[in-house]
């Protein structure tokens, strides 16, 4: 198992419980996690990834237990994209970016180079390395944070809010970037708010709720469950939620589903 997390609790301050009792486990299913603004879903990833410890419980990356792991340590097995690249990027050379996690987790300059090249060729932006990155777009931004991630090769990778000011062609390079990742067999997990891009990305959905877990399973599955999304403030995507309405029993996820629907 790639992640067990066992009766997680957290708190920023002590009283106001932000996650109540979290059991999950992570095998090599694709996963998103969804839930309302404040569900506590950045919070479970940081705690994932080890920049926060559990106040109650424990969290399990590949056997080794995040409250006697140092971050450092973690750094090589789990990577974290964060929601503003802004947040991410600090040197002044597209290259020296991409190439400063590898350097940092003990990659030696020849290997972090050769990763840092792949990674700006996974996002088709090898053509930039030379430049300052805050000379590109934000969406170009966020794929330069994507490929410092991806450079350092960890197992387990996260993306906060990937599809967040990306227009349709970066959308698309994500969509590939998770599918080769998936190739490759790393875990690939999502927090986001952008229903369509689960459904076409996902195997796995979970669902937060008031820092527990209100929904987990196949993304079939969690967006069939329309009521219960709605006690959680989320809707499936449209046009899952159009194919209901019309009285199709089964559930459709994405236009592909829909335009290959049998109607027997
Ligand atoms: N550094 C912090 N200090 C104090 N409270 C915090 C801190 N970070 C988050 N919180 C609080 O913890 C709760 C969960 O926040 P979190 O960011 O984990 O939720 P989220 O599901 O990721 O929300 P969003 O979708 O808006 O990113 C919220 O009530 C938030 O205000």
């Amino acid at each position: 198992m790639n992640i067990i997390v066992k009766d997680l609790y957290f708190y920023y301050k002590e009283g106001e419980d932000v996650l109540k009792g979290i059991n999950l486990e992570f095998d090599d299913r694709c996963t998103a996690i969804i839930g309302q603004n404040g569900a506590g879903k950045t919070t479970f990833v940081k705690l994932l990834k080890g920049l926060l410890k559990p106040k109650k419980g424990d969290i399990f990356i590949k056997g080794l237990n995040t409250k006697e792991t140092t971050v450092a340590k973690l750094a090589s097995i789990i990577g974290l994209v964060f929601q503003n690249p802004n947040d991410q990027i600090f040197k002044n050379k597209v290259l020296d970016e991409v190439m400063f996690g590898p350097l940092n987790i003990g990659q030696d300059k020849n290997l972090a180079f050769e990763n840092a090249k792949k990674a700006l060729e996974l996002v088709a932006l090898l053509q930039k390395a030379d430049e300052n990155p805050y000379d590109l777009t934000l969406s170009e931004r966020k794929l330069i944070s994507i490929a410092s991630i991806l450079a350092m090769d960890t197992d387990i990778i996260i993306l906060d809010e990937p599809t967040i000011a990306q227009d349709f062609i970066s959308r698309e390079k994500i969509k590939n970037i998770i599918k080769k990742l998936k190739e490759e067999g790393k875990l690939v997990i999502t927090i986001t708010h952008d229903m369509d891009f689960v459904a076409e990305n996902f195997e796995r959905t979970i669902v937060f709720n008031q820092g527990q877990v209100l929904l987990d399973g196949p993304t079939k599955e969690v967006f069939s469950k329309e009521d219960i999304l709605k006690t959680a403030h989320l809707e499936p995507p449209y046009i899952t939620q159009l194919f209901k309405r019309l009285g199709f029993s089964e559930t459709v996820l994405n236009l592909e589903e829909a335009l290959n629907y049998k109607i027997l």
